[in-house]
């Protein structure tokens, strides 16, 4: 793609990067040649200096406009007419990119079980391999959240002064025992479908649904189901949140694998941008670019205190924390405090400039 062109490209397009070299990961393990789905909209300034790239969640993909369009889009707080706005799938994802269901080119079957386990290290070192790809020397802004901001904080470090702003909502420095905890439990629940251990794409589906809704118990808050899930008349059985977290199970089911899910909740319990470094308050010491850590207020899977340990050792770091009784989920939904936040965060930035 010509990233130099004048034509003002609005609409977004997908493309795909393929990366032939061995992709060093940190188990070890080598990964032989990668594919990387990706979206761009709007287009590159001359001097290179508008660059916003989101990084998705745990089973986001590539269309940021689907899962974060209040924020993303015409008229929206990152403007394609302004921004150059990319987000790529994350590798092992099964949204276009390298994952457990591509081809091994070692056998010439799917990997399967055989995908090799990946860090959210190797995550921000395979999108640094794309921004290579596409010419990209400057970032203005890195943004993601959860497991996005896991891998943002991570690819902030090793970009070094090529990033201005990174921005990591209800995310942390390293996984927590809880979080992992989680995790683990939703492994558990995967393992449990006695059909995890075949060789086909369904493998662990119902295993992968009840995967879901246990995540779906951490990614809200108590008083959010109180609201929406209570149940109107007395009851013995058939709760309604027993049916909602149901809902949710096939609904991920239906769009997403048990293999992905596997590889990247393994990734999310990796993150630790102090491994082998000197220790997390070493590392986030180091970073150089401005930090915006912001924290949800009752997010019970990502603590905000978590968020906030960022920018206490981070050098230009500062909090913002979004009010919310939707819990963690709450920094893909609650768009209005998340403008307030960004337009403060960059008004504050800029007059330091
Ligand atoms: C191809 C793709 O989809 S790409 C990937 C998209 N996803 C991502 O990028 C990940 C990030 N996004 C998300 O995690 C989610 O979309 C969120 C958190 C932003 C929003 O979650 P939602 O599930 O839409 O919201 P919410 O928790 O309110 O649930 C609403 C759904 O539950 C259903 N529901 C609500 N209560 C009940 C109940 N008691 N019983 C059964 N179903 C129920 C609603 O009818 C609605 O169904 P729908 O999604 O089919 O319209
Ligand atoms: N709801 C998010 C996970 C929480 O960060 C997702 O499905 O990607």
């Amino acid at each position: 793609m010509n990233l130099e062109s004048n034509y003002l490209i609005i609409e977004m397009a997908q493309e795909s990067y393929t990366h032939e070299g061995t992709l060093e990961l940190e188990s070890g393990e080598k990964l032989k040649g990668f594919e990387l789905t990706y979206t761009t909209q709007g287009h590159l300034t001359t001097a290179k200096d508008n660059v916003v790239w989101v990084i998705h969640a745990l089973t986001g993909d590539a269309n940021v406009q689907d899962w974060w369009g209040g924020l993303v889009g015409e008229d929206k707080f990152y403007d394609p007419s302004k921004h150059f706005i990319i987000c790529a799938n994350l590798l092992g994802s099964c949204y276009g990119s390298t994952n457990p269901l591509s081809t091994n080119p070692g056998s010439g079957n799917p990997y399967y079980y055989d995908f090799p386990s990946l860090t959210t290290r190797d995550l921000a070192k395979s999108l640094e391999a794309l921004r290579i790809h596409l010419g990209i020397t400057k970032i203005h802004t890195l943004i993601g959240g959860s497991l996005g901001g896991q891998v943002a904080l991570e690819w902030a470090y090793l970009l070094g002064e090529q990033v201005k702003n990174t921005i990591i909502l209800a995310s942390n420095a390293k996984a927590s025992p809880w979080i992992i905890g989680f995790n683990e439990s939703q492994r558990m629940a995967i393992e449990a479908d006695s059909t995890w251990g075949e060789l086909h794409s369904e493998a662990g589906q119902k295993g992968l649904e009840a995967a879901r809704a246990i995540a779906m118990i951490s990614y809200r808050h108590p008083q959010d189901f109180a609201m929406k899930q209570s149940d109107q008349e007395e009851k013995l059985d058939n709760f309604r949140i027993s049916s909602y977290l149901r809902y949710q199970g096939q609904k991920l089911a239906k769009r997403f694998n048990a293999y992905t899910y596997w590889v990247l909740s393994k990734a999310m319990d990796s993150h630790d941008i102090g491994r082998g470094r000197g220790g997390t308050e070493k590392v986030l010491s180091e970073i150089k670019s401005k930090i915006l850590a912001i924290g949800v207020d009752r997010d019970l899977l990502f603590l905000k205190e978590e968020s906030q340990f960022i920018v206490q050792f981070a050098k230009k770091g500062s909090y913002r924390e979004i009010q919310s009784t939707l819990g963690h989920d709450a920094f893909l939904i609650e768009y209005e405090q998340l403008q307030y936040i960004l337009s403060s965060f960059y008004l504050e930035s800029n007059s330091e400039n």
